[in-house]
């Protein structure tokens, strides 16, 4: 929208003060709903299934650009308006779902990266759109041309998403070792629920029964049983929400004021860059501009990534948190309160922009169960969208009340950044005392997998940090299903030619009906 800012007014025809109001309601009617509705979004992707309602949702950007298109090129402002409605439900609760199926495939390794690069993409598509859209919008189909281009990409965003959907396949799951989707996993559960009764009575009925069961066997199927009964119960619930730790609430309000010192600001940084450095050179500023607005998300389209990186390398993930706000805080006092040229600031601001969003996001599945996911990513888009509709509200006010003061909408761009720099020094302080699970490293597993690994994946960790694992064995703990079916697959693959014999040795086998039998992996215990 910003992209088309002047274009946009000239094809509507309004007065610039209409046009203003036109384009804070576009703004706030993307942001306002996803105040509330990323929660139910979390909470269908935790009930349903993540690509389920991918699909869903991609639909719904869809049909949010094709309306707005629709609009625009009927100059009707109010299909507008609904269009942006509808693809901001969409387009925020698709984020919410791209991060729980990241999450679930790469919660053991590269976690951090795979949610940088995902972060990059979508720091990439601003960039695009920041100089590509002008630039269509200035050929002959105008900004007609220009919204009907943003929805053919739309289209293609839409393939992927059936694309996506048909990789993420419970199939393509259980063979890679990844978490089975809560609405596959349900059905499953009650199927191998229902074997295991009728094992279970076949066993009971038949005294001349061929298969005999031992008694490590029997104890094994009722800890199966049991853990499937605490697994019912391991159904997102609302009421689950305020059971949350403390740091996850620390973890949101930190969400709120870093992004809050971050993208307001861009959103009115060629305004306060035009006014403070190239007043007498509106040539120069017409020019420049452009690429000093992006700035920030070019850095971050290459910073996320790297960053994500350095925190699956080396761990230490919420201590990234206070150094973003630090960096945060001196680009914001060099822009507003110095004359030095803007470049390195706004290179700062990129660096701290890559830096907490790419840190941030992947301590989630660290503060949460496993099938509480969706939620929480639901709940911190909140905390994110709250930021992004007060905020600019508040700069537009403060703008207004001091008659375009940015020294003083650079304060309050301080101030929050001070605030983050305080909430994330307190959850580092708070996670410590817990003993530093969100400094723990995920690494790439390279090497055989030793049976007394107390965790999934090889992870250089103190022992302070292993002594927060509680136990891996517990069903109850985060991720535990996940670890005992990474542990299963991964015995079967570093076998070269896995012996049947080995295989044999690592499952107990049920007869269920004729020529029927289940499967069921043994769990490995430490020595
Ligand atoms: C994760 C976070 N998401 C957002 O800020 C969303 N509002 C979508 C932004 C899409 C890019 N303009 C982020 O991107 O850091």
């Amino acid at each position: 929208m910003q992209a088309l800012n002047v274009q946009m007014r000239e094809w509507l025809g309004t007065d610039y003060a209409k046009y203003q109001y036109y384009l804070n309601l576009l703004y706030s009617i993307y942001s306002f709903p996803n105040i509330v509705l990323p929660l139910v979004g979390g909470l269908l992707i935790d009930r349903l299934s993540a690509s389920k309602m991918l699909m869903v949702f991609g639909l719904l950007v869809c049909v949010g650009q094709g309306i707005f298109a629709i609009g625009v090129s009927a100059r009707s402002i109010w299909a507008m308006v609904l269009g942006r409605l509808i693809f901001g439900i969409g387009g925020e609760c698709l984020g919410v779902a791209q991060a729980k199926i990241i999450t679930d495939w790469f919660k053991a390794r590269w976690l951090g990266f795979a949610l940088g690069l995902n972060l990059s993409f979508a720091r990439i598509g601003t960039a695009l759109n920041d100089n590509i859209s002008p630039v269509i919008a200035a050929h002959r189909s105008g900004v007609v041309g220009a919204s009907w281009t943003g929805f053919g990409i739309c289209g293609l965003s839409f393939a992927s998403v059936i694309w996506l959907t048909y990789l993420d396949r419970p199939e393509s799951r259980t063979s890679a070792g990844v978490r089975p989707d809560t609405s596959y996993k349900r059905s499953d559960r009650i199927q191998s629920k229902t074997n295991n009764i009728v094992g279970r009575q076949a066993i009971n009925a038949s005294c001349d029964s061929t298969m005999t069961m031992s008694s490590d066997a029997l104890d094994e199927e009722d800890e199966i049983e049991k853990e499937d009964e605490m697994a019912q119960d391991d159904q997102m619930l609302c009421s689950e929400i305020l059971t949350l730790q403390p740091n996850f609430w620390i973890l949101s309000l930190c969400c709120i004021a870093l992004y809050g010192a971050v993208v307001p600001f861009i959103h009115v940084s060629s305004d306060f860059l035009q006014k403070k450095w190239y007043t007498n050179n509106p040539t120069k500023a017409g020019t420049v501009m452009v690429s000093f607005d992006s700035i920030p998300d070019i850095v971050s389209a290459i910073g996320s990534p790297l960053c994500g990186y350095l925190v699956d390398k080396f761990g230490h993930r919420a201590r990234y948190i206070p150094l973003s706000a630090l960096l945060l805080i001196w680009a914001h006092v060099q822009l507003g309160l110095t004359p030095i040229s803007p470049i390195v600031a706004m290179f700062v601001l990129g660096l701290a922009y890559s830096l907490f969003a790419s840190a941030l996001w992947p301590c989630i599945p660290f503060l949460v169960k496993d099938h509480q996911l969706g939620t929480a990513y639901g709940l911190v888009t909140i905390a994110l969208n709250i930021s992004l509709t007060v905020f600019p509200l508040v700069v537009a006010s403060i703008l207004e009340i001091t008659q375009g003061s940015y020294s003083h909408v650079e304060m309050l761009f301080i101030a929050l950044a001070s605030v983050g720099l305080l909430l994330s020094i307190l959850l580092n302080v708070l996670d410590h005392q817990q003993g530093g699970r969100l400094q723990l490293i995920e690494e790439p597993s390279s090497g055989p997998h030793h049976p007394e690994e107390p965790f999934e994946g090889h992870r250089r960790s103190s022992l302070s940090e292993q002594r927060l694992l509680h136990d891996p064995y517990n069903p109850r703990e985060p991720g535990f299903e996940y670890r005992r079916q990474r542990r299963y697959s991964r015995d079967l693959l570093l076998e070269e030619n896995p012996d049947m014999e080995d295989v044999q040795a690592m499952v107990t086998t049920r007869s269920v009906g004729e020529g029927i039998i289940t499967v069921i992996p043994h769990r490995r215990r430490p020595i």
